[in-house]
């Protein structure tokens, strides 16, 4: 693994102080980003009106005196209709069962759907999760109507045998309960010391993207049993120096984990030759993203074993 950046941690913690890993789930739309904006209280993850936007894990980090929640901005669940909507779906299941809690979002303005209980569903099978239920968008519905929202939602928690450790209605556009919310996730995470450097916000949600590029072009093709275990960390994005300013060049850095000698072998393919594709997919991939000509330098390492490391599976952002 590449050396991490030298982290400045908070000196004087506690030792009542708690850090864990918070994941909004819910579905396309539901006010997932949105809702991790308000709490970091800067924008770092991608919103859109348009569902689906946002198709990786980008971290919010809330920091406290007495706690640092990290926040996983999950893909929007929907039921797989194609094999992208699997892996995306594989890779929000493979973040649920890392996290500390997992809250899902219900928002106040529709009735609770068949999409709301296909994750709820999905949730109700991770045992060893906490679940909350948050009630999002309070500002476009009435006190009645939230009356009853927050009933289905208690409701629909019995009907699939969930233990909602909260159920708390919010307004990320308004504000409104969003600090109370933070206050009620605090006692769900464990004892511990602040697990980011003080003031660091997110990871760069264009480096996360670009892994994310990266890891779907050497997804392309491969046989099953490789998806789950190939995860992409870029290292360095950095604009070339001593290039005209018409012509920028975009220097990429990244590494393509594995988790055995032979996969490598698999990831490589013949004198390099399956390596080569995926780095000319994925160049033209992040291209069209950011819209700069791309130089990648795309190198495999063996990770042992990375998936049932949480400090790895961590760091490549899972
Ligand atoms: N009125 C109101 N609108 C909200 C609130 N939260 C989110 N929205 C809007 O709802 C839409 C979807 O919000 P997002 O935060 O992008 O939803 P998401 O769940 O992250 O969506 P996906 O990325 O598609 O899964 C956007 O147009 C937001 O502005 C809220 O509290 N009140």
């Amino acid at each position: 693994m590449p050396p991490p950046a030298p982290p400045v941690f908070a000196t004087d913690v506690d030792a009542d102080h708690r850090s864990g890993f918070v994941s909004f789930v819910g579905r396309p739309n539901a006010g997932k980003s949105t809702l991790t904006n308000a709490l970091v209280g800067t924008k770092v993850a991608i919103t859109s009106d348009k569902p689906q936007t946002t198709r990786t894990v980008v971290r919010g980090i809330v920091h406290r005196s007495d706690a640092q929640l990290v926040l996983v901005d999950t893909p929007g669940v929907h039921r797989p209709r194609t094999l992208l909507g699997e892996r995306l779906n594989d890779l929000v299941a493979a973040t649920w069962g890392e996290v500390d809690v997992v809250a899902v979002c219900f928002p106040a303005d529709e009735k609770i759907g068949p999409g709301d209980r296909f994750i709820a569903a999905e949730v109700a099978k991770l045992k060893h999760t906490v679940k909350v239920a948050v009630a999002t968008k309070t500002d476009l519905a009435g006190p009645e109507r939230i009356g009853e929202h927050l009933m289905a939602i208690s409701a629909l928690g019995t009907d699939l045998d969930i233990e909602w450790a909260e159920i708390v209605p919010v307004s990320a556009t308004a504000g409104d309960q969003v600090g109370l919310l933070a206050d009620l996730l605090v006692p769900l995470m464990p004892p511990g010391p602040p697990l980011y450097p003080e003031g660091e916000l997110t990871d760069s949600p264009e480096e996360v993207l670009v892994a994310e590029l990266i890891r779907e072009a050497a997804l392309d093709g491969v046989r099953d049993e490789l998806p789950h275990s190939i995860a992409v960390l870029v290292e360095e994005m950095e604009l070339r120096e001593d290039r005209p300013a018409d012509k920028p060049l975009l220097d990429v850095h990244a590494i393509l984990f594995v988790e055995r000698d032979s996969q490598k072998g698999i990831v490589i393919g013949r004198k390099g030759a399956r390596l080569r594709q995926v780095g000319t997919a994925a160049r033209q991939q992040i291209q069209t993203l950011l819209g700069t000509p791309v130089h990648l330098d795309l190198r495999v390492k063996v990770a042992k074993d990375w998936q049932r490391d949480p400090r790895q599976l961590r760091k490549l952002g899972f």
